[in-house]
């Protein structure tokens, strides 16, 4: 299975461009879609999941075309927006039963065994007799992501996904992912978190205003920063050089003044060690140069 998305362009009628000639091609696996607030991302998101329509290019998934065949593309599609939200009466479990009959699963006892499992997949059986908004956020979050998946789709759209989301759910959270992404399906995850992805997806792209500033695996992404990751030790004057000149990733306290990892050619300075660049570090010094381009 493969999506490809060809010379896509998004102009809102405020005349804002949040889509730029986005190009992509998007296997099966996790896919994570890397970004700043304002890149584009939901925007991308939405029209692959058919809420909204571009005003340039096209998207196919495998033989389908995304303007010409969106009921088949639906019936594919699982899709958790950022501000999920719901007003429902609901007990938590009658909330998920109805999801998998909405998704097409028309057997009384099949249903129930799936809305079991999902509700013990994302951490829920225990409260699954309580009134659905009256679950915590966290919580909340979770029956999204079980609403999401219970009708087994084959392309898993998640924007923003730990969101609200504490430390222990967060790799919860990433565990669900991982296990589906070993089938045959395809996942896109779309966040500004670059934890959210580094350990999970295998390709990514980053977009900045609208354009794609990369795309390729996290390894390829890193390479890239290698010779731009710099630790310099440094006190007062200089130390406040870096700061105005360049991208600072972290500033630790030392006895003589500031350990401070920057981004960009810290060799001029003083003591300055080159360091192994890791995904943040890619992240931020791919930023900066296609922002320093746009
Ligand atoms: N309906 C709209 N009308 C006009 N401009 C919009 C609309 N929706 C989004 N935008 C603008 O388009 C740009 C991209 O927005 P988008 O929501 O796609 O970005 P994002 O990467 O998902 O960021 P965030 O995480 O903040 O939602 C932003 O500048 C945003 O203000």
């Amino acid at each position: 299975m493969q999506i490809n998305i060809q010379e896509l362009s998004k102009i809102y009628p405020n005349g804002k461009k949040a889509l730029d000639n986005v190009n992509l091609e998007i296997g099966t696996g996790m896919f994570g879609l890397l970004g700043p607030n304002g890149a584009g991302k939901s925007s991308l998101m939405r029209i692959l999941v058919t809420l909204m329509k571009p005003s340039i290019g096209s998207v196919s998934i495998d033989s389908f075309d995304l303007e010409k065949n969106r009921k088949e593309i639906r019936s594919m599609l699982g899709y958790l927006p950022q501000d999920f939200r719901f007003f429902s009466k609901l007990k938590t479990w009658e909330f998920l039963d109805y999801a998998a009959s909405l998704s097409g699963i028309k057997n009384k006892n099949i249903r129930r065994d799936k809305v079991d499992e999902w509700l013990d997949k994302v951490g829920l059986f225990d409260v699954r007799e309580r009134d659905a908004n009256k679950l915590s956020g966290g919580m909340k979050r979770r029956l999204g992501i079980a609403q999401t998946l219970i009708g087994n789709p084959k392309i898993i759209v998640v924007d923003e996904p730990t969101t609200g989301l504490d430390p222990e759910e967060r790799i919860r959270f990433r565990n669900i992912l991982s296990e589906l992404s070993q089938q045959d399906v395809i996942i896109i995850l779309s966040t500004h978190i670059v934890g959210d992805i580094s350990s999970v997806c295998n390709n990514l792209a980053l977009l900045n205003n609208g354009q794609v500033a990369f795309k390729g695996t996290p390894e390829a992404l890193i390479e890239k920063a290698r010779g731009h990751v710099w630790q310099v030790n440094t006190s007062g004057y200089e130390y406040d050089l870096i700061k105005d000149k360049y991208p600072v990733v972290s500033t630790i306290p030392t006895q003589e003044g500031w350990e401070v990892q920057l981004i960009g050619d810290g060799s001029q300075f003083t003591n300055a060690i080159e360091l192994e660049p890791n995904l943040e570090h890619a992240y931020v010094y791919f930023m900066e140069m296609s922002s320093a381009l746009i």
